[in-house]
């Protein structure tokens, strides 16, 4: 049964609150990889819980690795993982549910196990990209059954080892293709020798991300030909590591800040950071909000006019801001975002059905959406089990009356507790009162 849409909160007054948002879902699973082939137990400190990080356990689990809760300093438990035995022999089944991280990261990490590793995930799933990392897989000598379909499922016959070299791949439709590669390149016999052979990739920000936290542990890589990436062989280092909010997550509630005029803090923002999230610093004041770091606080500040702005390759961060772009007195452009089509749903084609449907101005172009200002009405905001389309519901309904947000609950593919986040935002401070 479909529970009854949320009557999500709207805000009477601007807001005076202060956030702290769970870890990032993209370092969370990266270093769960990384662990699951690390040359030692590792540990993460105060991790993300949530759909996308379960489903990424239970598939590193799935294959070997040993990942076990211990106490941690705060609310979330640490999670210590003891990597998966060289040449470890399972047949085995994934579930990858929605996550592009799973989906795409396990495939080549399950070409290192000798076994027979199956794929599948929800329906959403099965429409996403997939055809660039199987192609790839074919180019290392490993076979997959229904690669030809070039989506979910599909099952990868790892031999134990993978050798390695050359391999093209277009990474046109995700930056996670590039990504999946370089994280377990370095286990090849060989590593590996990507390049890209496409127009443009997506989201580099996350292909940096990836480059980094290889570095960090002591893996060689060298990125300095573009489109090209080499990765040495040889030992990824064990490691400890504290995980960061996630600053993508963190965008909802600073656009409250925006979208009521009111103000929005976020302690411990990382000073430096691999996350797109850090972006917001720039594009929140494009909006006309005011934006300050002190002493590790973003803080940001909503004025009485939100500007359009005009932004390219704003990768997930995109539902967010076509959110604030639709409560806007200026028209907006948002470019380079076409592969948003692969995403969790088509997040062009649903941004525009559901602010055209609350009478908005929306529409889509070939690489992404032009939002005229328009005045809003109350209605349904669908989420097309999508975590970003629904909380781009929340943010239109701070600022509209009568916006009822369709399954809220899709939320826990990376931040389950939002509604509860985003209630106790609205009661705090000069009590922005609620008006369900
Ligand atoms: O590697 C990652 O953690 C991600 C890469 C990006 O994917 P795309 O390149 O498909 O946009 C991003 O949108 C996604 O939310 C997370
Ligand atoms: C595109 C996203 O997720 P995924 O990791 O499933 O690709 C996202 O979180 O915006």
């Amino acid at each position: 049964m479909p529970s009854a849409p949320w009557p999500a909160p709207c805000a009477t007054k601007p807001l005076d609150a202060t956030v702290t948002i769970p870890a990032s879902k993209s370092l969370t699973n990266r270093y769960l990889v990384l662990a699951a082939i690390a040359d030692g137990t590792c540990r993460l400190r105060a991790p993300l819980q949530s759909r996308d990080s379960e489903l990424m356990m239970g598939a590193l689990r799935s294959l070997g690795a040993v990942i076990e809760e211990v106490p941690g300093c705060g609310d979330v438990p640490d999670l210590r993982v003891t990597p998966i035995p060289e040449r470890n022999a399972v047949d085995t089944a994934i579930d990858c549910g929605l996550a592009g991280t799973v989906m795409r990261f396990v495939p080549p990490l399950a070409a290192l196990i000798a076994g027979t590793v199956a794929f599948d995930g929800d329906p959403g799933a099965r429409v996403r990209p997939m055809a660039p990392i199987l192609a790839a897989l074919a180019q290392l000598g490993i076979h997959v059954n229904n690669a030809s379909a070039g989506t979910l499922p599909f099952a990868v016959h790892g031999t134990g080892s993978v050798t390695g070299g050359h391999v093209g791949v277009d990474a046109g439709g995700s930056s996670q293709f590039i990504s999946a590669l370089l994280l377990v390149a370095a286990r090849f016999k060989n590593g590996i020798h990507l390049e890209h052979t496409g127009d443009s990739v997506p989201s580099v920000d996350h292909i940096s991300m990836t480059v980094t936290l290889l570095r960090s542990l002591g893996v060689n890589v060298d990125d300095s030909m573009p489109n090209h990436w080499i990765v040495q062989p040889g030992p990824i280092a064990a490691f400890d590591v504290v995980l960061e909010q996630d600053l993508s997550n963190a965008g909802p509630f600073l656009a409250a800040a925006v979208v009521t005029g009111g103000t929005v803090r976020i302690p411990n923002w990382p000073s430096k950071t691999t996350q797109v999230g850090d972006k917001w610093r720039e594009i929140l004041p494009q909006f006309g909000a005011e934006v300050t770091l002190e002493d590790g606080v973003l803080s940001v500040t909503g004025t009485a006019e939100i500007h359009g702005v005009d932004l390219s390759d704003t990768s997930e961060l995109a539902p967010v801001i076509a959110a604030i772009a639709c409560l806007a007195s200026t028209p907006s452009t948002l470019r380079g975002i076409a592969h948003l089509r692969g995403h969790e749903t088509d997040r062009l084609a649903a941004l525009v059905a559901e602010i055209n449907a609350l009478g908005g101005d929306a529409m889509e172009t070939p690489d992404g959406l032009i939002i005229n200002p328009a005045p809003l009405h109350g209605g349904v905001f669908h989420s097309y089990a999508d975590h970003r389309m629904a909380t781009a519901g929340a943010i239109i309904a701070l600022a509209v009356p009568g916006v009822e947000v369709e399954d809220i609950s899709t939320t826990a593919k990376t931040m389950p507790d939002f509604p509860r986040l985003w209630t106790d935002m609205l009661s705090q401070g000069s009590g922005a009162q609620i008006r369900g």
